[in-house]
């Protein structure tokens, strides 16, 4: 178990102003809970909302447009979701690669625009089914990962990484605890590579894909698992708080 794990739920294309009493009640409860770092990702029109009613979490954007400003109907930059309370932005999830061909050169883009407003990015990475069933996911997640990696010296402070087989995304199938730690272990030695033992030894790996309060004390205690990204269980207060509470090892303090 990490010594604070990170557990961030990401609320995806759900949610109007009547979640805004599940955010209050994450809020209130984690503010009991210290020893997990908890946030939340609700979409674009809540951002400002989910900022304005808690106190403890952390809030941020599920993506963001390259671009400073400008001519771009219906985009949002990082600069206006950093004005609306945004500390971090998911950049490359699965469902934004599938659904709006985000590419490597395109998300390498959002992260320095992220970067450059000041907030901090969740990158993720994950193979498909059929990548895995060929025996190639480790090289697939890891070429994801090179080819967005910033070349900047505080990545610790500035990047998290969140794997997320595409297959275990919203299926009810998590992968198994022995290819989880596999491949955030591959995850590991790559950041160190990258930016040398001391910075990536400090760079978080996060799980995602079906982390359920039942079973995330076991992927929670996996090595190299810093935390997770939460999908749908993060959508009412008594399931995601199952699970910052199976990452505090069931003790609040
Ligand atoms: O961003 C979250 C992940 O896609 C996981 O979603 P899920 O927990 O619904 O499987």
């Amino acid at each position: 178990m990490a010594e604070r794990p990170y557990i961030v739920g990401n609320w995806k294309m759900n949610g109007t102003r009547a979640m805004l009493p599940e955010a209050r009640a994450i809020d209130r409860a984690s503010q009991r809970v210290m020893k997990v770092e908890v946030a939340l990702a609700p979409p674009y029109t809540l951002i400002h909302a989910v900022h304005r009613e808690v106190e403890q979490i952390g809030v941020g954007a599920q993506d963001c447009h390259p671009g400073e400003d400008g001519a771009h109907t219906g985009d949002i930059s990082a600069n206006m979701v950093a004005d609306a309370g945004a500390k971090f932005v998911i950049l490359g999830h699965s469902e934004r690669r599938q659904d709006h061909g985000e590419d490597s050169a395109l998300l390498s883009a959002k992260l320095d625009a992220a970067l450059n407003a000041g907030i901090r990015a969740i990158l993720c990475c994950g193979e498909t089914l059929t990548t895995r069933e060929s025996g190639n996911a480790e090289a697939f997640v890891l070429g994801q990962l090179r080819e967005i990696l910033p070349d900047i010296d505080n990545a610790a402070d500035s990047v998290t990484v969140a794997y997320e087989p595409i297959w275990a995304i919203g299926t009810g199938r998590t992968a198994e605890t022995g290819d989880i730690e596999a491949m955030h272990g591959s995850i590991r030695r790559l950041l160190n590579d990258t930016y040398g033992e001391e910075t990536g030894s400090q760079i978080r790996i996060l799980y995602g894909g079906s982390v359920k309060p039942d079973n995330a004390r076991d992927i929670l205690e996996l090595e190299n698992v810093d935390g997770a990204l939460v999908g749908g269980a993060s959508l009412t207060a008594e399931s995601f708080l199952g699970i910052v509470l199976a990452a505090a090892g069931d003790n609040a303090d």
